[in-house]
């Protein structure tokens, strides 16, 4: 998805969770008492859910740092934002190998909307989280969908003969926890292994609905990875089959003869993970203390 403006104008249900979420955890997320927090935002696409939601909540001489995979976001985010203070976009791939070391251990928070379900190496991803927050220790806020219906129409397209050409890989689009049977357990476990011992996981079943047609392609154009490796031409071809799709799982209502009519439901699962990195020094303690049970155990 490289399409800053298409997303900027069709992300209704991103903005509509963000918002939710960002106004029931702000009392949660642990603010500085100077007020100078440094907050870096994971996958912050066009960035309107890091200027309207994040950036509010913020104290006045707060830095901000949006980053994204896609350098065409980044160059969408700086030119709308640029005359935002103390707010930059950069390019990060949060699954990299190494961080850039200017950005490693200097956040005090690090939030994330609807990003994590687009990184398959999300133990990367988590280990990244962790050391871009202060060794003194900080916070972050990630949110992202465990489960949607838009992967089993993916699925179904590409055993289409028309589409299957341009999905081969279509399994690097579907979010890495929608085959658990148990994400909210497997979300923890991965936080634990990155060294989050303080943590909460949700996993929330939700549902939205998108009123008519034009409203579903739309908001299928913002995201669909596979539409812009199709000549523009076949792009409404493609929808009119994954609206066939969506009706046949049963997720339509309404009257099929009249576009304006028409609901489509979605019920998806999103994960709300909030974590605490503790300051070094309590997790030296701390595997200081395991390590001499585990040698009186050995003795
Ligand atoms: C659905 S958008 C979410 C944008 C914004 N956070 C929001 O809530 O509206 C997902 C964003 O994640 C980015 N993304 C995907 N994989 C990424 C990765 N490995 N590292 C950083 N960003 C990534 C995409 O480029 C896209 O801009
Ligand atoms: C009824 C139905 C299949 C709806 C799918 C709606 C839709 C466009 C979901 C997109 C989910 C997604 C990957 C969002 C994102 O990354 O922002």
């Amino acid at each position: 998805m490289n399409q800053a403006s298409l997303y900027q104008n069709a992300n209704q249900v991103q903005r509509h969770d963000a918002k939710l979420i960002l106004e029931e955890f702000a009392s949660t997320l642990q603010w500085r008492s100077d007020g100078e927090d440094a907050l870096l935002d994971v996958g912050s696409g066009s960035g309107n859910v890091l200027m309207d939601f994040v950036k509010p909540l913020m104290p006045q001489g707060a830095q901000l740092v949006g980053t994204d995979i896609s350098s065409q976001m980044v160059g969408f985010a700086s030119k709308h934002y640029q005359t935002e203070e103390r707010t930059q976009f950069r390019v990060l791939d949060i699954g990299c190998k190494r961080l850039p070391q200017e950005l490693s251990g200097r956040f005090d928070h690090v939030t994330s909307f609807y990003c994590l379900h687009w990184v398959q190496n999300l133990r990367g991803a988590l280990g990244n989280i962790y050391d871009l927050l202060r060794p003194e220790g900080g916070d972050c806020l990630l949110v992202f969908l465990a489960s949607n219906p838009v992967y089993e129409v993916y699925k179904i397209l590409q055993l289409n003969e028309k589409w299957s050409g341009y999905m081969q890989d279509v399994e690097q689009f579907i979010s890495p926890l929608h085959y658990s049977s148990n994400p909210g357990e497997e979300f923890s476990q991965l936080l634990n292994e990155v060294g989050f011992i303080q943590h909460n996981v949700e996993i929330r079943s939700e549902v939205f609905v998108y009123e008519g047609v034009r409203t579903l392609k739309d908001n299928v154009k913002a995201i669909c990875p596979f539409l812009e490796r199709m000549p523009a031409a076949l792009h409404e071809d493609f929808l009119d089959d994954f609206i066939q799709i969506v009706i046949s799982m049963n997720l339509q209502q309404g009257d099929q003869h009249k576009d304006q009519d028409q609901k489509f439901i979605s019920p998806y699962k999103l994960v709300v993970a909030y974590a605490r990195k503790s300051p070094n020094i309590v997790n030296n303690v701390l595997i200081e203390t395991t390590h001499q049970k585990l040698l009186k155990g050995l003795n």
